[in-house]
């Protein structure tokens, strides 16, 4: 094998570092994420050098231990916070690079925002109806008039079937039905990006299904793009794609695919993907690791379509292969 030249290293140097191309119908970039907080001299890195690409359209939940960095990364891509490093553009803004003015801009009508606590997010002493008017009193980028204002709101109450609520005040609704009227206020300006940060997490299940149902009518009948940041199973396995956030990074994503036979049958068909980042690295599931008890090292062979990963044999004095076994416990060879 040659060794590579000084103008091979280069090349190799300059590719690691370029951004990375994105489909043009991407909504959502983020490109080696990061973002380190310090507090009292201590740094914590939140994220670090997270990939993600979510398409215009899709509707998408990011799951992910306490502390993986979800909530960091739905404040950055709801303008909120500043990433430290790294490239994000959500429906074209470029989120490291944006003067007060466009950021004010940005959230007001390029992304709406669900949070968990209900009453966070609507105004106590507005009633449902003029809760959804104010973002558009505020700065609807298109400037329509009051009239177009009036025909949004009930647009908007009759998408989320809450048209009966429009005169009610925030304290009198159920959980469910604020957090449905908070998805009505979030889409207000009609943004192209609905981010919401466990919009089920204080519901019960049936309630929580029937915020869910919400997101997915702003998701079809609207046409926004959702990320949903959520603990809760029912929402992680009804979504086409779930995105595991662990240690700050992407590690894994689930896709569903609903196929209907001659039958009218419906079968869904689950497959579970692992990132793999520009220099190779790949986060193995944890409970594939436990199952098969690997750490530390792995053997991987590559095979013509795929590559093998194995559990590391060289401590197993049973295996004649081993060089445990034949005395070779560096695996070097014989010195
Ligand atoms: N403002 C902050 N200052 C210092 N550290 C922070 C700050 N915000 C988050 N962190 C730290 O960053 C890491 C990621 O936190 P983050 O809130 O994004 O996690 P999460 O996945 O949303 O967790 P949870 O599911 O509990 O909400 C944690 O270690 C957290 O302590």
């Amino acid at each position: 094998m040659t060794s590579p030249t000084l103008d091979d290293l280069r090349r190799q140097a300059l590719a690691a570092a370029a951004p990375r191309g994105h489909a043009a119908d991407a909504a959502i970039t983020c490109d080696r994420l990061v973002r380190i907080f310090s507090t009292d001299g201590i740094e914590v890195q939140a994220l670090q050098g997270l990939e993600l690409t979510v398409r215009q359209g899709d509707l998408v939940a990011l799951v992910g231990a306490s502390g993986s960095g979800k909530s960091t990364l739905l404040n950055i891509l709801a303008g909120l916070d500043t990433p430290t490093a790294g490239q994000a553009t959500v429906a074209g803004y470029d989120l490291l690079d944006m003067p007060p003015k466009e950021r004010l801009r940005y959230r007001r009508s390029a992304v709406g925002f669900v949070w968990q606590q209900t009453a966070r997010n609507l105004l106590p002493f507005l009633t449902t109806a003029q809760n959804i008017a104010l973002p558009m009193q505020l700065g609807d980028p298109r400037r329509r008039s009051a009239r177009a204002h009036a025909a949004r709101v009930d647009q908007l109450l009759d998408a989320l079937g809450i048209g009966d609520l429009h005169a009610r005040r925030p304290a009198e609704l159920s959980g469910g039905q604020q957090q449905r009227v908070a998805i009505a206020v979030a889409m207000a300006n009609d943004p192209a990006v609905l981010l919401a940060d466990e919009p089920t997490g204080e519901l019960d299940s049936e309630t929580g299904a029937a915020v869910f149902e919400a997101f997915r009518t702003v998701n079809r009948e609207l046409g926004a793009t959702v990320v949903i940041v959520t603990h809760d199973p029912l929402v992680a396995g009804e979504v086409r794609r779930t995105v595991a956030i662990r240690d700050g990074r992407t590690s894994s994503e689930v896709l569903r695919r609903t196929t209907t036979d001659e039958h009218g049958e419906e079968t869904t068909t689950e497959r579970e993907y692992v990132m793999l980042d520009r220099t190779g690295r790949v986060q193995l599931p944890h409970k594939f690791l436990q199952a098969l008890g690997m750490e530390h090292r792995v053997a991987v062979d590559l095979a013509s379509d795929h590559i093998a990963v194995r559990p590391d044999a060289t401590e197993d004095p049973e295996d004649p292969e081993s060089p445990e076994a034949t005395g070779d416990p560096d695996g070097t060879g014989p010195r």
